[in-house]
C-alpha cells in the first residue's frame, strides 16, 4: 500500500481547511501518475508537537502510482507549493501539508526522504485515519495500525469530522 497523510490548520484565500484537503486531493487525482484508490473520513485533531496553534483537520488516502518514492514527493511539493504553502515554523500552522506515510514496504533514510515516516508511531491524526485506508496490513516495521494504536505515547484528542467532500475517477496505472 502507497498512503499519503493530509492536514491543514490554516485557512488562507478564504478556502476552510476542508477545502484545502478536498483540494489537495483533487490536485493528486488529476496527476496522469496517480489514482486515488481510498480516502479516509475527515478528523479533527489536537495539534500535537507544537501545542500552541489551530486545531487541525487531517485525513490519509491510499493511492496507485507508478512514480518512485522521490518523485512522488516532489509532486506533493509542488501540490503544495502550488496550494500557497503557507508555513514558517517546523510543526508549526500550515493550510496544506501531505506527507508520504509509507510506499509499500519499502525503507528510505535520507535528508529529504524517510520511508515508512518515521513519526508515524507517535501520531493519532495519522493512525486513526491511516486505520480506515489500511485494514490489518503491515504499515510500519511489522506491525499493523491497530497494533501501533495500542502502544502509541500520544494522547491527543482526535474526534471524528465528518466526510471529505471530494469525487475523482480511479485510473489504471502502469
Ligand atoms: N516521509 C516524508 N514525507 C514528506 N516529507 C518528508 C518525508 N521524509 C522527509 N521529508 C522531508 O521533510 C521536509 C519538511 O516536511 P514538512 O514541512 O512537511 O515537515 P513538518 O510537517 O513540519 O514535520 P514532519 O516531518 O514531522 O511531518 C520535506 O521537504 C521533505 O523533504
Ligand atoms: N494534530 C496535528 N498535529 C500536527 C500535525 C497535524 O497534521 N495534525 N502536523 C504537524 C507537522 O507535521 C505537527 N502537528
Amino acid at each position: 500500500m502507497i498512503a499519503l497523510g493530509l492536514g491543514s490548520n490554516i485557512i488562507s484565500n478564504n478556502t476552510t481547511r476542508e477545502d484545502n484537503i478536498a483540494n489537495a486531493i483533487r490536485r493528486l487525482s488529476e496527476q496522469p501518475n496517480i489514482s486515488i484508490d481510498k480516502v479516509s473520513s475527515l478528523y479533527e485533531t489536537e495539534p500535537v508537537g507544537l501545542k500552541d496553534q489551530p486545531s487541525f483537520l487531517n485525513a490519509v488516502i491510499a493511492i496507485a502510482t507508478d512514480l518512485p518514492p522521490v518523485e512522488l514527493l516532489d509532486v506533493c511539493l509542488r501540490i503544495e507549493r502550488e496550494m500557497g504553502r503557507v508555513r514558517e515554523v517546523r510543526w508549526g500552522p500550515r493550510n496544506i501539508d501531505i506527507d508520504l506515510l509509507l510506499y509499500h514496504s519499502i525503507e528510505i533514510a535520507v535528508a529529504t526522504l524517510e520511508l515508512p515516516h518515521p513519526r508515524m508511531p507517535d501520531r493519532k491524526f495519522v493512525l486513526i485515519p491511516l486505520a480506515e485506508v489500511a485494514g490489518n496490513s503491515i504499515v510500519y516495521r511489522g506491525k499493523t495500525v491497530q497494533e501501533l494504536l495500542k502502544v502509541t505515547s500520544d494522547d491527543s484528542q482526535v474526534s471524528l469530522h465528518g466526510n471529505i467532500k471530494v469525487s475523482w475517477q480511479a485510473k489504471a496505472i502502469g
